[in-house]
């Protein structure tokens, strides 16, 4: 990632940015690398069941914490009931730079501490609704990084699912970070652009995304 002032953005909504392509070649393939280890455990990835009976399209896994809808916790009870990996010091950092080239100011992650990562998979027919990021006890942004596949990402508004929204192309490598008077905003995948990755970051197919989150809880 280059230093401030350097790479394109687009304030999509106050406090919520979009910098594309703010990832290095290197620092995808690390990442792959890194979320297939976590995939395989010691909690392994999975579609989450939903309350409903139904389960979503989208293949998860938590570090730091397990998210099953609607709470963390620390141990994956819906899975395996093992404990999550640990929410490693590099990945903080690199949320701490993300808020920084985001925001364009030095100060943006002063006592940012991400302690929740979210990693899912979408292959080409996955989709994720419009929700709100809200099980958080913590008003602190969430930083969204994007790998393999490009895909429509559904920025709406904080009362309601519906429009206003704003549909923004994330590619391979873009960071997106929801902040502010966005950090409830509601969100969503509706589409995934098979075939639009390069097999070089790792991924021969499919969209990896990984949010970070402040989760508030000890
Ligand atoms: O895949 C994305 O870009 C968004 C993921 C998301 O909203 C979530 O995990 O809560
Ligand atoms: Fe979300």
């Amino acid at each position: 990632m280059s230093g401030l002032f350097s790479l394109p953005r687009e304030e999509v909504a106050p406090g919520a940015v979009h910098v594309p392509g703010w990832l290095s070649a290197e620092q995808q393939r690390e990442l792959v690398v890194v979320c297939r280890e976590w995939a395989r455990g010691p909690v392994p990835i999975r579609r989450t069941k939903l309350p409903g009976g139904g389960v979503m399209s989208v293949r998860s896994v938590g570090v730091g914490w397990h998210w099953q809808p609607y709470r963390y916790s620390r141990t994956a009870d819906d899975v395996n009931g093992a404990r999550v990996a640990a929410f490693p010091d590099w990945l903080a950092d690199l949320g701490r730079r993300a808020l920084v080239d985001a925001y364009l100011d030095e100060h943006a992650a002063d006592g940012y501490a991400p302690d929740a990562g979210l990693i899912n998979f979408y292959g080409g027919d996955a989709r994720m609704g419009m929700h709100q990021d809200r099980e958080e006890r913590s008003g602190a942004p969430v930083v969204s990084l994007s790998i393999g596949d490009s895909c429509v990402f559904r920025f709406g508004n904080t009362e309601n699912r519906g429009r206003p929204y704003r549909d923004v192309e994330l590619g391979s490598g873009d960071l997106f970070v929801f902040g502010g008077p966005s950090r409830f905003a509601y969100h969503g995948v509706p589409k995934v652009r098979p075939g639009t990755g390069d097999p070089a970051t790792g991924l021969a197919g499919g969209r990896l995304n990984i949010t970070l989150r402040v989760t508030g809880l000890g």
